[in-house]
């Protein structure tokens, strides 16, 4: 167990954190009672079967879809009520995304991908980009800094998608499957390079996966089944 618990599970003094989210798609429950918690500096995988509401969970963490029920807080803020335009100022100034297939801008190039959440926060283009080229070396693409995705293997594009979600020193990194379309190698190394740039910045880490590789590089597992999540560190405590 990495984090202070409170008697019902969830760590306490928690950065990110939601109760009783309740999603419904039509017909369909996609999260049916989920409750979460992350701390700063954690890394959490976020695991389950297919279907079973992981992106789901993610996407009302991050404030990209408002849940049914329930409610999220982020450093002690309630943000499940805010508005469309909060949330997307707190998206852009607090939150980092990676998304299993990069989703980089295919007209840019690496570098310009990699400084546009600076860019857009704000910041002027020399030093969106200076900043933007420092974390391209660190995720070892400098080199690919001038092509544009189409132009770069997969794991060099999932690399600058990582390095573009972390120059912008996000409180929390969002990563849905990001090793999802790499072979097991350059997904280890991904896995590597992000758990250990953001323990450098201190970020929390929301990482949803169905791989068990992929979770090891995480502090705590939580594992959501039928819309519900169960802190598996808390299962193992209790036995
Ligand atoms: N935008 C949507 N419209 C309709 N149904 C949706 C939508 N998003 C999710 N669902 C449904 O909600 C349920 C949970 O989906 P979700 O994507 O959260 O699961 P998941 O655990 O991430 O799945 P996977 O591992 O396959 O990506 C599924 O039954 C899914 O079909």
């Amino acid at each position: 167990m990495t984090a202070a618990q409170s008697p019902s599970g969830p760590p306490v003094g928690a950065l990110l954190r939601a109760e009783g989210l309740r999603k419904t798609y039509g017909a369909t429950p996609a999260l049916d009672g989920a409750d979460f918690a992350i701390r700063s500096g954690e890394v959490v995988a976020v695991m389950g079967p297919s279907g079973s509401g992981k992106s789901t969970l993610l996407h009302c963490l991050a404030g990209i879809v408002p849940p049914d029920q329930g409610r999220v807080f982020y450093q002690g803020q309630e943000i499940s009520g805010l508005s469309d335009a909060e949330r997307s100022a707190l998206r852009r100034g607090d939150f980092g995304f990676v998304f299993q297939f990069g989703q980089l801008v295919p007209e840019l190039t690496c570098l310009e991908n990699a400084a546009l959440p600076l860019r857009l926060a704000g910041s002027g283009r020399k030093e969106a980009e200076a900043r933007a080229r420092d974390w391209l070396a660190r995720l070892e693409v400098d080199e690919v800094r001038h092509h544009r995705p189409g132009q770069v293997s997969g794991g060099q594009g999932q690399r600058v998608a990582i390095a573009r979600a972390l120059a912008a020193t996000p409180r929390v990194v969002f990563a849905d499957e990001p090793t999802g379309a790499l072979d097991s190698l350059n997904g280890e190394r991904v896995m590597e390079l992000l758990t250990r740039a953001a323990r450098e910045t201190g970020a929390a880490v929301v990482l949803v996966t169905h791989e068990a590789r992929v979770a090891a590089y995480s502090d705590r597992e939580v594992v959501v089944r039928d819309g519900r999540a169960r802190d598996m560190s808390v299962l193992a405590g209790a036995v």
